[in-house]
């Protein structure tokens, strides 16, 4: 299920502003990666590529190439709802669907994929789903209430469970944990822990202990000026950037020197 990134000679633009110049990366499957860098290095805009939510933009473009084990996301004939099928993506603030219940919040992606299924389907991708994201025991009494009645931390689990139902093969999350509490980053951050298990995970984290804690890789962004484009600065294991860093740039970031 989980597959391997291949990113080369990325560069990504709004209209005429180029955001982000010539990024190249390899995330292996089964792995936590966290992209890190001062606000406005271009870490959101990357995430984004990855699964063509990018050129949702007017406007925007990339140039270069996104492989998912070997097939280019940007390549001729591919259709970028299926890309965005096989890479769901988690967001900042948790978005159920407020007037949905909890069991039609974690189909909706399913739904939305136009998939007819049997209610006993349903029933057990609703399980699984939930289980998937360390929220079944929970929620299971109340899976008819709706979404929106769910603690903050809960329903950000339920957009996991929601991203899950889908059946992706790579996990985007974009600073999921902003908006939580510090026991429900907790919960989130052991849920990631689980989740790359079978998921490539990426993550855009503020929060440096937390892409010390959860990650494997760590991508440090940054850019000269404001104006000038975001760039990949070092990327190595999340161990050697945060103790052993190969670039001065990183070491005064992680050291907390500026950004
Ligand atoms: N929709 C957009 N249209 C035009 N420019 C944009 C858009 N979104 C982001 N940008 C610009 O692209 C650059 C990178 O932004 P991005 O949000 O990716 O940075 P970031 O590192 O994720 O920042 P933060 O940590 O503050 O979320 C910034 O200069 C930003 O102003």
């Amino acid at each position: 299920m989980s597959k391997r990134i291949d990113v080369k000679d990325l560069d990504i633009y709004y209209g005429d502003f180029h955001a982000v110049k010539t990024v190249s990366m390899t995330i292996e499957p089964r792995s936590v990666t966290a992209f890190i860098g001062p606000s406005g290095c271009g870490k959101s805009t990357v995430l984004r590529t990855l699964n063509r939510m990018h050129e949702v933009i007017p406007g925007a473009y990339v140039k270069g190439e996104v492989a998912i084990d070997g097939t280019n996301l940007y390549g001729r004939g591919v259709d970028p709802v299926d890309v965005r099928r096989q890479v769901g993506m988690v967001f900042q603030r948790p978005n159920p669907f407020p007037t949905m219940t909890i069991k039609e919040n974690v189909l909706a992606g399913v739904r939305l994929n136009s998939k007819r299924i049997s209610s006993k389907a349903a029933d057990e991708l609703t399980e699984k789903s939930l289980r998937g994201a360390n929220l079944w025991n929970e929620v299971k009494d109340r899976l008819d209430k709706p979404g929106s009645g769910l603690s903050g931390g809960q329903q950000q689990r339920l957009c996991i469970a929601r991203a899950i139902a889908i059946q992706p093969e790579v996990i985007l999350m974009d600073e999921p944990c902003s908006a939580l509490d510090p026991i429900s980053t907790l919960a989130i951050e052991d849920l990631i822990n689980e989740l790359k298990d079978k998921y490539t995970v990426v993550i855009v984290t503020h929060n440096m202990q937390q892409a010390a804690r959860v990650s494997d890789k760590t991508g440090f962004f940054n850019l000269e000026a404001t104006g000038k484009p975001g760039e990949l600065v070092e990327y190595d294991s999340t161990q050697n950037i945060f103790n052993n860093p190969s670039q001065q740039a990183t070491e005064d970031y992680i050291s907390g020197r500026f950004g």
